[in-house]
């Protein structure tokens, strides 16, 4: 059985990159991009000024008073020039004026009549922000590979970008199989249980960017199975959860088999996730999630997004892990890697401490919500004792889920 580094990289190996296509920046936020971007125009456009007040020759601003000769607001053309001994009132952002090399904040200014004195004597330059020395026009401002975020979004914007080249967003179809499979909503039956992965794989699905085209229930019918994974298979990416394990109601592979989709693996050693499955059909990449909620959230988080992300243009995308220290000691179970659901918090050295929640499991979902990574307990470790550094896969979509930002270890 492959251990989960070779089935990340059996998976990685059968992505294909996905098309690229030309969106409104306003339409980018999440998506990669395709192609650099370049500043359309220089930053600042204009020499022009970063404060309410005026606009003035500096070397006339010991002490003598100054006429102001006119007004500049953001916007304006100046069509006024400022002589020596005279100044030109001006607001935040509005183009400097010839002749003026500095801006006089109005708090530094007593006004007389239509005349000026300056309190004190200013340098050249001040309160001047310079055409281009922010950005110059044709410069990139982001790298193909960039997921736009707000950062970007504001960055782009105000250089002029009004498109952008990305790649297309993954098409994922989510098909989750069982007889026991409870709507959420519906009173609870004898035998079954409320339906957990559809709604989780759609998540994570969507919160990288990924349409989710469908998600669909289907029960422990053969033909039902083959026929729902049939129509999943348009998509770029099925999601089949449930009937991995190959018992006497477990449909799923031999409804791959039928519909034509090649085996590239079967079962991974970890715990929970061991019946994980992968294959494909020409481009579309085929995942076979085990049923039990856990199985298929941490084979999600393993395989799932990180192949995503890079169909969608992130060449170098992986799954989500950062080390951290151990709280307690741990030792991995029945010779698989074993990933402990842990919270997180920031030891007094600044490093990340990892503590494994109290109910531990692979059928133990209320530890979920008060976890924000799996511990990974290598299936070759020792046990490994309080303080050792270990690698920790993040369940959190993101810094915000945690009380404090990541990027600070
Ligand atoms: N003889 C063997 N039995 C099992 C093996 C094995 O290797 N040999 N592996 C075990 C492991 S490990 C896991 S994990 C499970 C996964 O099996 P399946 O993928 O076939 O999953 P199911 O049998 O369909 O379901 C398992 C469990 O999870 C519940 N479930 C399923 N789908 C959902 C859902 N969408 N939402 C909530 N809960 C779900 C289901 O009711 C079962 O309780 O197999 C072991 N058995
Ligand atoms: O994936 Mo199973 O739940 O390993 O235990």
């Amino acid at each position: 059985m492959l251990s989960h580094e070779e089935a990340w990289a059996c998976v990685a190996g059968s992505v294909r990159l996905l098309r690229v296509e030309r969106v409104r920046l306003a339409r980018a936020v999440g998506r990669t991009l395709a192609e650099p971007v370049v500043a359309a125009v220089d930053l600042p456009p204009f020499d022009r000024s970063a404060m309410d007040g005026f606009a003035v020759r500096a070397q006339d601003t010991y002490g003598m008073s100054l006429r102001v000769v006119g007004s500049l607001a953001a916007g304006d053309v100046p069509a006024v020039r400022v002589a020596p001994g005279t100044a030109v009132e001006i607001s935040t952002g509005a183009p400097l004026p010839s002749g003026a090399d500095a801006v006089l904040q109005s708090e530094l200014a007593s006004v007389h009549g239509d005349g000026i004195v300056p309190h004190e004597p200013i340098a050249r330059g001040r309160f001047v922000r310079y055409r281009a020395e922010d950005v110059r026009e044709g410069e990139v401002l982001a790298r193909a590979g960039t997921v736009v975020s707000v950062k970007q979004l504001a960055a782009l914007a105000s250089a002029g970008v009004a498109e952008v080249v990305v790649h297309r967003r993954a098409r994922v179809r989510i098909v989750v199989n069982g007889d026991e499979l409870l709507e959420p909503g519906t009173p609870p039956r004898a035998g079954a249980v409320y339906e957990v992965n559809g709604l989780v794989l759609r998540h994570v699905a969507e919160r990288i960017g990924a349409e989710v085209v469908a998600a669909t229930l289907v029960g422990d019918d053969p033909e039902a199975v083959r026929a729902e994974f049939e129509r999943g298979l348009d998509g770029d990416v099925l999601i089949a959860a449930g009937g991995m394990a190959g018992g006497r109601h477990d449909h799923a592979r031999a409804a791959f088999a039928a519909c034509g989709v090649e085996e590239r693996l079967r079962g991974v050693l970890i715990t929970p996730g061991r019946p994980f499955w992968f294959g494909c059909r020409g481009g579309t990449l085929v995942f076979g999630m085990p049923g039990s909620p856990l199985s298929s959230l941490v084979c999600s988080l393993l395989f799932v997004e990180p192949a995503v992300r890079r169909m969608q243009g992130e060449a170098h995308a992986v799954a989500r892990v950062v080390r951290a220290r151990l709280a307690v000691s741990v030792a991995p179970e029945d010779g698989r890697t074993t990933l402990l659901t842990a919270r997180l918090d920031r030891a007094a050295d600044g490093g990340l401490l990892a503590t494994p929640t109290f109910r531990q499991g692979p059928h133990v979902t209320a530890a979920l919500g008060e976890c924000d990574c799996f511990v990974i307990v290598p299936h070759d470790a020792p046990p490994l004792a309080a303080g050792s550094e270990v690698q920790v896969l993040l369940a959190c979509a993101s810094d915000g889920d945690l009380a404090w930002p990541l990027d600070a270890q």
